[in-house]
């Protein structure tokens, strides 16, 4: 998977050749391309950002200099092939699990990384005539910028990948995968500061253990995410879950 991503702040994406993500770029499973917006600019002020129309507060990033670096980075490969445009903003569809997976069947993804007020919207405009655009929120809240959003999608993403993970069991049963929240986990020692680990998980009855677990997971979804059992298809739930 090729990913670029285009940003005033390009030291913001150093995380991204960290750790588990630095050993997927290492070993050529995704490649991580970070472009300065700046390098577009061709003022002395390299200025990337200007009043809103309409007045209102704060300043929204100029359409020319994010013109010319999407039709720089975004220029078809050889074969045609262009990317996803993925744009962070609050005001975006939520990004969940099920895009992740979306997201990780494809050859390159693209970020733009908005700041201040956000990206003139007829950057957005010009580039769905070329490409899918996705404008995606990670959650209800306001940041400084996308750069932070980037991360999250990118690890989301990236651990989706075949060889990214050591472990790639864990990516199939992890949260959402079954539509639940995950219950606790417990590992050594079996009593730490007088709390023990629940019988259950020591008794060996992986039966036992598994009913456990899902009671624990539909209890911790009930409670903190209720809305997500409305989403669970009528087979999701056996007649033991019901009677939870
Ligand atoms: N949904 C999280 C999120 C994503 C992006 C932004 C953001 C803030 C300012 C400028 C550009 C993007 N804020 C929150």
């Amino acid at each position: 998977m090729r990913i670029d991503v285009l940003t005033i702040f390009p030291e913001y994406l150093e995380p991204l050749r960290a750790a588990l993500l630095g050993k997927a770029i290492d070993k050529k499973l995704i490649s991580v391309d970070v472009h300065d917006l700046r390098d577009y600019t061709h003022d002395v002020h390299k200025a990337v950002d200007d009043s809103p129309y309409g007045g209102g507060p704060g300043m929204v990033m100029k359409p020319q200099v994010w013109g010319e670096a999407l039709d720089t980075v975004c220029a078809p490969e050889a074969d045609g092939t262009l990317p996803r445009l993925i744009v962070p903003t609050p005001a975006g569809r939520p990004f969940t699990q099920e895009m992740a997976r979306e997201y990780a069947t494809l050859p390159w993804l693209a970020f733009a990384c908005g700041r201040y007020e956000g990206i003139d919207q007829r950057v957005v405009d010009d580039s769905a005539g070329r490409m899918q655009v996705d404008e995606v929120s990670i959650g209800d809240y306001v940041l400084v910028g996308g750069e932070v959003a980037v991360l999250v999608m990118v690890e989301a993403v990236a651990r989706l990948l075949p060889g990214v993970l050591g472990n790639p069991a864990s990516a199939e049963q992890d949260s959402f995968s079954d539509g639940l929240l995950e219950g606790p986990s417990y590992t050594r020692p079996e009593v730490w500061r007088d709390l023990a680990v629940p019988s259950v998980l020591r008794s060996g009855n992986h039966k036992l253990i598994d009913r456990w677990r899902r009671d624990q997971a539909l209890e911790r979804t009930f409670h903190r995410r209720p809305e997500l059992l409305d989403r669970l298809g009528d087979d999701q739930l056996d007649k033991h879950d019901r009677a939870l």
